[in-house]
């Protein structure tokens, strides 16, 4: 949600620069200029000569990926135009590595459908590299016809991750890509290799760096010119990004990988800056932290760019962008205003980033809120609902959820959105509203909710919702709560009276007239028996042993007295004590005492009728086995119908005139007028 929340702003932000992005011609002109630590207020004098910061690079190439990995999991399809306008302002912004697509499958990744259309728009821009995210050889040819010069493709360390992102496992998946490298050397075009899950994955949690280890080295060998490694869902510190990069540095040279930081845990500052001191140089980002992964519960937005950028101004570290060009300083403050309206203070940038990536987008947020006890929480949470969040509620709903009192499902909105879109929107806000002078409490004594009620004057409300009239209430349903359902069954009750088939009669065997229903009053007493049955026998369970030794202790269950602090269950069996001797005394052998038999012995039994078979056949259209219904035994074949069965017999000698009981034969049939 914070994500589309900062699309909007940089659309907004978009519309609002685009002409100081055009030259005199209304071409497109990026500024690329060459930036230093020096043209940035607050970077330090640090000297990445001295001792914690040895092993620093000079410069670090800045990846942004801002446009696929950013935009991928949005749900609201951006347009098109957008994208290209967004591309075009990182670009102004000095960043000459933009990701700007991906040529998947439209089905599993809709909001990159357009990747055709977005590489045709972009293909005069000048400054700048835009490599595509390829799964297959499919993707490669789409994207190279497209124009693309350089592709990603993108491994998984984690075999459950490799199948929910691409539907196959890690050996398929590589093999995919040696098809994919291959034919990119034919025709010269660099390959990225991405691997996702390096330290963490959403199904198998920890994933052991030598596996890591291995599928880099796969890339690599099949002539991946980048490698980046990817903490898909952000749960990577220090501690396990080390080992990690310590094992894959084994196996490949430092400068041909790259690292990728999804900022869930507000680690991948941390973790940008350990890779810097391993020897990393080349740092994935995405601007104002969009990103996730679709395939990746849980994956939260990607480092922010220019929170890089701003460190890496700090360490006195070379990049090519510009922390002050028009569009990331904007982009920035619009951001930061949204969560710290009473200003633009750097200190709280930190702050402003781990906080929209953990409560606005509802991830973690229950930990990460109150962790920070910071004040832009409140005003995300007290803030007026926007017409999109609203929208974004509903159609995060399962189509099949229950019906609000209105009686209309999810589905069905989402179906009418473009009808009652307007309508539901402004209902939930009038309700929003008239429900803030209640309390809807929940697990609170009635005690305490009259204190706080005393304290707060506020009424003591139910939530308004109801399932078959039946309020949805955290304590026990009480009589008065199930009024509603009970007059509806009363209702239901009336019409019955002039009916002209009793209950009892429809509670009877199909083979008795009835429609096979069991009444649950008889079958709840046959259980009831079962139960004496069990005591009787002394069945071995606990609760029985629990019986005999607590209640029954040692008396016969025919002779104990009835207590008042037996269990309810307890006395309505001790009740059924008569109807359970006349049953039970002549049966010794407790293991042909069966619930269907005893419900057999309890019912009410009726006349067996004839034509129950036919009726039910004719009734479903079905039948109900192959047994014959004339005469009720045998199968009902040809050969049977037409000789074997009795009825046909009779009506063959009736026919013939003669009362043969010789058994005729199937051959024999089509002659039979000719005798
Ligand atoms: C790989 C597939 C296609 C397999 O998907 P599949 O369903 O197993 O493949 P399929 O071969 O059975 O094809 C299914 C349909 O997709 C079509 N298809 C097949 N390939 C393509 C293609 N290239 N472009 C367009 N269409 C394609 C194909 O033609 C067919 O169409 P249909 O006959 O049903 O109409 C699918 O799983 C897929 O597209 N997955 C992409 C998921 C994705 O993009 N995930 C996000 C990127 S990875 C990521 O974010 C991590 C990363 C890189 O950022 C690093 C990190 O953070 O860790």
């Amino acid at each position: 949600m914070m994500a589309a929340r900062r699309l909007d702003k940089i659309s907004w932000l978009m519309g609002s620069r685009t002409s100081t992005l055009l030259n005199s011609n209304g071409n497109y002109s990026p500024i690329n200029r060459q930036i230093t630590s020096s043209t940035y207020r607050y970077s330090s004098d640090c000297n990445p000569t001295n001792k914690v910061f040895r092993n620093l690079p000079a410069c670090v190439k800045i990846v942004e990926v801002g446009p696929r990995d950013g935009l991928q999991n949005e749900k609201e399809i951006v347009p098109t135009t957008v994208k290209v306008q967004l591309i075009k302002m990182l670009v102004s912004s000095g960043l000459n590595v933009v990701e700007a697509t991906s040529f998947v499958s439209p089905k599993w990744v809709p909001q990159l459908a357009d990747a055709k259309d977005v590489m045709d728009a972009i293909r005069n821009i000048q400054g700048a590299r835009f490599p595509v995210l390829t799964p297959n050889l499919k993707g490669f040819e789409a994207a190279v016809s497209a124009g693309a010069k350089e592709v990603a493709i993108f491994a998984s360390a984690s075999e459950s991750f490799s199948k929910s992102n691409i539907n196959c496992s890690i050996e398929d998946s590589l093999a995919r890509f040696r098809d994919v490298t291959s034919a990119a050397k034919e025709l010269s075009v660099p390959v990225r290799g991405y691997i996702s899950c390096v330290v963490g994955c959403p199904v198998e949690g920890m994933v052991p760096p030598s596996k890591v280890a291995y599928v880099v080295k796969q890339l690599f060998d099949m002539g991946c010119s980048e490698i980046s490694l990817g903490d898909t869902i952000g749960v990577g510190t220090p501690g396990t990004v080390i080992p990690m990069l310590e094992n894959v540095m084994n196996v490949v040279p430092l400068d041909k990988l790259a690292v990728h930081f999804h900022d869930t845990y507000g680690q991948a500052l941390a973790n940008i800056l350990t890779s810097l001191q391993m020897g990393i140089s080349t740092v994935d980002s995405s601007v104002s932290g969009l990103g996730g992964c679709p395939y990746a519960k849980g994956a939260s937005g990607n480092v922010a760019t220019e929170d890089v950028v701003y460190m890496l101004n700090g360490l006195g570290i070379q990049t090519n962008v510009d922390l002050e060009s028009s569009f990331l300083q904007a982009t920035r403050e619009v951001t930061m205003c949204r969560v710290q309206p009473t200003g633009c203070h750097q200190l709280f940038h930190h702050r402003r980033v781990s906080v929209t990536h953990s409560t606005m987008r509802g991830e973690n947020n229950g930990i990460r809120l109150f962790d920070f006890g910071y004040n832009g929480a409140d005003i995300c949470l007290t803030k007026e609902v926007s017409d999109v969040e609203i929208k974004e509620a509903l159609f995060r709903q399962g189509n099949d959820k229950s019906p609000g009192p209105d009686g209309y499902t999810a589905g069905f909105l989402k179906a009418a959105w473009s009808i009652v879109g307007c309508d539901f929107t402004s209902a939930v806000r009038i309700k929003a509203k008239c429900i803030e002078d209640r309390i809807f409490a929940c697990g609170l004594n009635i005690n305490t909710l009259d204190l706080i009620q005393q304290a707060t004057r506020f009424k003591i409300a139910q939530l308004p919702v109801r399932y078959l009239g039946v309020p949805l209430v955290t304590r026990k349903l009480s009589g008065n709560d199930c009024s509603s359902i009970l007059e509806r069954i009363k209702g239901c009750d009336a019409p019955a009276r002039g009916a002209r088939v009793s209950w009892s009669q429809v509670c009877s065997p199909r083979s008795e007239g009835g429609l096979g229903l069991r009444s649950l009053v008889l079958w709840s007493k046959a259980c009831c028996l079962f139960l004496i049955k069990k005591i009787l026998a002394n069945d071995g369970s606990l609760w029985i042993a629990w019986l005999h030794a607590y209640c029954l202790k040692a008396i016969s269950l025919w002779e104990v007295e009835y207590k008042v602090y037996f269990s309810w269950i307890l006395k309505k069996l001790l009740k059924l004590r008569e109807e359970a001797r006349n049953l039970f005394v002549p049966y010794a052998n407790w293991n042909l005492i069966k619930g269907k038999w005893l419900w057999d012995q309890i019912r009410v039994r009726a006349e067996k009728v004839s034509w129950n078979r036919i009726i039910w056949l004719i009734r479903f259209g079905l039948v109900l086995d192959n047994g014959c219904v004339l005469c009720g035994s045998g199968i009902e074949s040809r050969d049977h119908l037409f000789a074997d069965c009795s009825f046909a017999q009779d009506v063959w000698n009736a026919v013939q005139g003669k009362d043969s009981k010789a058994r005729l034969d199937w051959f024999f049939v089509p002659h039979l007028g000719e005798t």
